[in-house]
């Protein structure tokens, strides 16, 4: 089990039977022992924490297989060692602080980790927090202990500090933003949770634990939102218009039901059956970067996509859609979450530099509950005269009639705590039935004009680029291979290695 990184092994785990010192191990009959734990994957991709029991003859050796053991483990460099904890207490069902202290913590103990928790004291908190006063050379990441939302708002501190110490001016639309060196580790506590689940594969803090003890990461694409080139948020899962913008509006006010609310104000806006007018226009992505109604997984599109990548690709144009939505989602991920295992787009990959954009036109009521049920069964949701989907890079939504004057004066308007769109003043303007709002990750925006492209390249970069090398290695060694007549192992070796 070593293999897969997922060892932790620290002796002394029979003294507490003995109430020996820490770092002792205790002798059982003349028989010496140590644990080792280790990660052992269940159902459903969920992850336990296991231990094994060593035992040996004697004191010397238990002892040298605890230094040798050791020794390997911090080989495993990507493993932190150090966390900056933000726990959201108001998400989901307020469960966030018990989740990280009863399930959390003690892995994080027992594997060696050591954490400093901030349980935030209002919206915008850890944001803030990580933005002006959070020394982050210290620690090796950050961990979200919450939903979406929370997880928005520690993504645009990092984003913001990462820009602010190199200079970047995030609201410059052409800006190239700095990627992040720290990664964020994500303890699902919200009511969706949806970006946790669409990179694990589930919403168990435990598991989620573990992959961040292990040092796991995955690279992720993200959308950065402008409105009039004035920066408004970045997006890493759904950026929804007219059904979820309606949904999350709505659902703001019912806060206190949890994460029924979502439900409760999903079929008031299915009875609504509101539709919007306006105009959508996107720039398509390459060829090979697959398509929505692909079948294909992640890995082996990223690496296909680096075998023709060096083929000449077909140079896309913008498209114009105008016309009635009753929704227009842009996944920049497959969104996948307990209430939809497969999420609004199946096939939408974590770090392609694309997002899927779903257009879905004016139908009857009928026709969108048919499509809103195929998000929860294996049925392709997008197979409907009145569905269509795109794999896009960047895409802008003007609605049909200008949108109301932004009221300055909030006074009579609901307000959402603590939400206020980046890089310019708190504006809020009523939804009137002709505009919704957009969800941006569980936030609403402000404004329905808005002008999105992926905005920060990500580590797949450098992935691709480890993959490129090593093609191009393979090439060269197919190709003397192939001079010496020993084409088949290379072609092996080549198949064994795009599986990797
Ligand atoms: C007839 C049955 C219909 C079932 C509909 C199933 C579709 C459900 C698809 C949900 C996909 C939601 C995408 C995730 C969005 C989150 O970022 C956001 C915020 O998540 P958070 O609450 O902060 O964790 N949640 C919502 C509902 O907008
Ligand atoms: N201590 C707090 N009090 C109030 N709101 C908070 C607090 N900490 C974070 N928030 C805000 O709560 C919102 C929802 O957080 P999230 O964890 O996504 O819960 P949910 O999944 O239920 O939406 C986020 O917008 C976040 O900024
Ligand atoms: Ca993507």
């Amino acid at each position: 089990f070593w293999g897969h990184g997922a060892a932790i092994a620290y002796p002394g785990c029979l003294w507490e039977q003995r109430q020996g010192h820490p770092g002792q191990f205790a002798s059982l009959s003349q028989v010496f022992c140590f644990p080792v734990f280790y990660v052992k994957r269940t159902k459903n991709h969920q992850w336990r924490c296991n231990e094994a029991t060593f035992s040996c003859s004697s004191a010397e050796l238990c002892e040298q297989w605890i230094q040798v053991t050791r020794e390997q483990l911090s080989l495993l460099t990507n493993r932190p060692k150090r966390l900056l904890v933000y726990i959201n207490p108001f998400g989901g069902k307020r469960r966030g602080k018990r989740i990280y202290e009863e399930k959390v913590a003690p892995v994080f103990q027992q594997a060696g980790i050591s954490a400093d928790v901030i349980v935030t004291e209002r919206a915008n908190h850890a944001r803030d927090h990580l933005t002006t006063e959070a020394n982050l050379q210290q620690y090796d990441g950050v961990v979200c202990v919450g939903g979406d939302g929370m997880f928005s708002e520690i993504l645009h501190g990092l984003v913001a500090r990462t820009q602010n110490d190199n200079k970047v001016d995030q609201n410059r639309p052409g800006a190239e933003l700095k990627p992040c060196m720290l990664r964020i580790g994500i303890i699902p506590a919200g009511s969706t949770d949806c970006i946790c689940f669409a990179t694990v594969g589930t919403n168990d803090p435990v598991t989620s634990a573990l992959h961040i003890i292990i040092g796991d990461s995955q690279p992720m694409d993200v959308c950065s939102v402008h409105h009039n080139d004035v920066f408004l948020r970045y997006s890493v899962s759904l950026l929804g218009y007219g059904f979820y913008g309606d949904v999350l509006a709505d659902s703001e006010k019912k806060r206190w039901l949890g994460p029924a609310r979502y439900d409760l104000s999903g079929v008031k806006a299915f009875l609504c059956h509101n539709y919007y007018k306006g105009t959508v226009s996107f720039l398509p992505a390459e060829d090979n970067l697959g398509h929505p109604r692909d079948k294909m997984q992640f890995l082996c599109l990223l690496v296909s996509k680096w075998f023709h990548s060096c083929v000449a690709v077909s140079s896309s144009s913008w498209k114009v859609i105008c016309g009635k939505f009753i929704a227009i989602n842009a996944a920049n991920m497959s969104c996948a979450c307990p209430r939809s295992p497969k999420g609004l787009s199946p096939s939408a990959h974590l770090a392609d530099g694309t997002a899927d954009l779903i257009l879905v036109r004016k139908c009857s009521r009928l026709d969108f509950f048919r499509h809103l049920l195929r998000h929860t069964n294996t049925d392709d949701q997008f197979d409907h005269s009145f569905v269509e989907v795109h794999r896009v890079k960047k895409f802008h939504f003007e609605p049909l009639d200008p949108q109301p004057l932004l009221l300055e004066n909030q006074s009579e308007l609901p307000k959402k705590p603590g939400f206020c769109p980046m890089g310019s003043a708190q504006t809020t303007c009523i939804p009137s039935a002709a505009h919704s709002s957009w969800n941006c990750d569980g936030e609403i925006l402000h404004h329905a004009a808005i002008q999105v492209r992926l905005a920060i390249h990500n580590i797949a970069e450098t992935v691709k680029r480890k993959i490129k090398l090593r093609l191009h290695l393979i090439t060269a060694k197919v190709s003397c291979l192939k001079a010496l007549g020993k084409t088949d192992s290379a072609l092996m070796t080549h198949n064994s290695l795009l599986k990797c």
